[in-house]
């Protein structure tokens, strides 16, 4: 099972190595505007799941969120402990 811990390893890793292919090296090179564009737009699909859809569709709406804030961290260069330590 995966966690926010290993997810952002994961992405760190795909973003040095650059494997074609991955949405995520797309998503980092096309910058900070397009990724705050995905948060809102994730966050608002959190807003309505929690609203009128499923448990399920929900975490699965939320999982989307938490993916792209991470690709965001990595944009600006931020670690987990840099978050971590206002939690
Ligand atoms: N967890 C995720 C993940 N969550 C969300 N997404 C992306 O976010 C999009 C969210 O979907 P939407 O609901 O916005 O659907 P959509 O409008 O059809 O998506 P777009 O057309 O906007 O891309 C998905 O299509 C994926 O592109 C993710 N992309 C990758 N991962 C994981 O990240 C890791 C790296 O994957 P690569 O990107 O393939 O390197 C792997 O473990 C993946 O499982």
């Amino acid at each position: 099972m995966k966690s926010f811990d290993s997810l952002f390893a994961e992405l760190a890793q795909r973003i040095a190595e650059r494997p074609e292919g991955s949405g995520t090296v797309a998503a980092f090179d096309k910058g900070i505007h397009h990724l705050g564009k995905k948060i809102n737009e994730e966050a608002g699909e959190v807003w309505i799941a929690a609203e009128y859809q499923s448990d399920e569709e929900l975490s699965e709406e939320i999982s989307q969120l938490l993916y792209w804030t991470q690709v965001m961290m990595h944009k600006r260069g931020l670690s987990l402990d840099d978050v971590y330590r206002y939690l």
